[in-house]
């Protein structure tokens, strides 16, 4: 089996909702929901519902799709439900850590949904054995989970509160108790949650691209450290903490969140191909036509060929129905990959000087193959340009870069990385340039994997798998004292 840690693709993180909308299938409405976040977590998918007494939940391995059939939506009545889709960050990808997680106690029975990722977990966890606490999971999540569960008896925002005082790192979370649903964001608003009305109830998801297909309107975009409380009386909004060091995810409005989503009221679309104008201005070069990677680099390909005047052509036609999770990792299947997923369109491509524009770099992997295919196709030159800044430091926030000790930016120069893709030049938007696109002033967002400055500070022990034993891990990079280092 191809272990998560193996491939070398920048990974999305996970997806969550919440809906409730009285005298409906809630289920059936999260099941449309999660499907345009799909994107967000394609390891696993689940859903828990209450009809205002019980709760129940399903949730498995695999796509939203394979995940529910019509027969699970049966099984799953009430008004209210939390769903979610996975992308691991700590706890391996195993179904036992699948979300939402679910705790019961004496005063309760709650479901929690997370996009984020923890970084005391390690040391709340230790602390909570301690106190007599046992956990079902290797996932970060169920600490979040056990905190609420245990403080639902003085109410959500008591419970909420609780949670934000005591756990540090990215989070985004819905929950979900027999009669209440909540939402909250953590103190530095890392990762995207928004809130809003869906006919006469409510709804809270990751992204705002959730809300159309059901018919949802997104109304409120929750402050760092903020809660939304859902029940019989209506909507609330809630301070949990107060606001800390940090902002949105920059890697959102590059690449990570759907284009048709709205973030610091801009929209995903028009911020990248804003970034793509921006690095026209700041790399340009003469050349017969832009073309886009497919599909992210498509926005950005738009604006790049809009500043530039250079005319904009598609220069290959992605597969729609290979889906990454079955691209093998080892070099001649992920050469083999990018074949599988993208053709070269030659009348477009031979004899013409191609600026290639696409959202990022990882290992480089991808885009040294694209060049590789454009030039054998008959390009005449092959100019890359990125809208991401080079990554250079690993995030812990809840994508998973973490496991990468090869950050192609951060061990190499550019002029040598440029020769290593095999590209004529190579051009990367800067972090200003980046930042001025989403356009929000004086805005905040975390950069730490561009600059290193992480707005909250990472223990040197941080591990994908600090719970799992035996750990199923291979190679791990970690920040210890500023410097990228290996670990076991
Ligand atoms: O690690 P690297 O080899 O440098 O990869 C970087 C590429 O990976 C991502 O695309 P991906 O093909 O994963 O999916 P996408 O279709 O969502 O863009 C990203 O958009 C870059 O194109
Ligand atoms: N990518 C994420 O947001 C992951 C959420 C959580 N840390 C998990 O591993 O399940
Ligand atoms: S380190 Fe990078 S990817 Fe991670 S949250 Fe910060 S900006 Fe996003
Ligand atoms: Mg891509």
């Amino acid at each position: 089996m191809t272990h998560p840690e193996q491939d070398d693709r920048l990974k999305e993180e996970c997806g969550v909702l919440g809906v409730y909308v009285p005298e409906q299938e809630a289920a059936r409405i999260a099941f449309f929901g999660l499907f345009a976040l799909q994107h967000r977590g394609q390891e696993s998918a689940g859903i828990a519902v209450s009809d205002g007494f019980r709760v129940r939940m399903h949730r498995d391995m695999g796509l939203v799709n394979q995940v529910f059939t019509p027969e699970v939506l049966r099984s799953l009545p009430g008004h209210l439900a939390v769903g979610h889709t996975r992308y691991s960050t700590t706890g391996a990808s195993v179904l036992r850590n699948a979300q939402p997680i679910y705790c019961q106690s004496l005063v309760g029975e709650i479901a929690v949904a997370h996009n984020g990722n923890l970084i005391n977990a390690r040391e709340l966890r230790e602390e909570m054995e301690r106190d007599g606490e046992h956990f079902e999971t290797t996932s970060d999540t169920e600490i979040m989970a056990r905190i609420m569960v245990r403080h639902m008896h003085s109410g959500p925002e008591v419970a909420v509160r609780e949670v934000m005082r005591r756990v540090r790192g990215a989070y985004s979370v819905t929950v979900l108790t027999p009669k209440v649903l909540i939402g909250f964001r953590d103190p530095s608003g890392i990762r995207p949650l928004t809130a809003g009305k869906l006919g006469e109830g409510y709804m809270v998801a990751s992204e705002t691209c959730a809300f159309g297909p059901v018919g949802g309107t997104p109304t409120h975009e929750l402050e760092p450290g903020e809660m939304v409380i859902i029940d019989s009386q209506g909507m609330r909004f809630a301070r949990g903490h107060d606001t800390e060091p940090g902002g949105m995810c920059l890697f959102e409005f590059i690449y990570f969140a759907r284009p048709d989503s709205v973030m610091y009221g801009t929209s995903l679309y028009t911020a990248r191909e804003r970034m793509g104008q921006t690095l026209a201005k700041e790399h340009a070069v003469e050349a017969d036509i832009v073309v886009p990677v497919p599909d992210s680099g498509i926005p950005a390909a738009l604006g790049y060929s809009r500043e530039s005047g250079i005319p904009y052509r598609e220069g290959m036609m992605k597969s729609r129905y290979i889906h990454r999770t079955f691209i093998q990792p080892d070099q001649r299947m992920r050469e083999m990959g990018v074949r599988m997923k993208l053709t070269p369109l030659e009348d477009h491509i031979r004899g013409q000087r191609v600026v290639l524009v696409d959202d990022s770099i990882v290992r480089g992997t991808t885009t040294k193959q694209i060049v590789k295919m454009l030039f054998e196709t008959g390009a005449k030159e092959v100019h890359v340009r990125i809208t991401a800044p080079p990554i250079k430091f690993p995030c812990f926030y809840g994508i998973d870069m973490a496991s990468k000790g090869e950050l192609a930016a951060a061990v190499m120069t550019i002029p040598s990385l440029c020769e290593y893709l095999g590209a004529t030049t190579l051009g990367y938007l800067s972090i200003e340039g980046a930042v001025e696109a989403v356009g929000r002033e004086n805005g905040r967002f975390c950069l730490a994997c561009f600059n290193g400055k992480y707005p909250i500070s990472i223990p040197p022990d941080m591990s994908k798998h600090a719970f799992d034993d035996p750990p199923e891990v291979g190679q791990m990079a970690a920040l210890a004292n500023g410097q990228l280092r290996l670990i076991d």
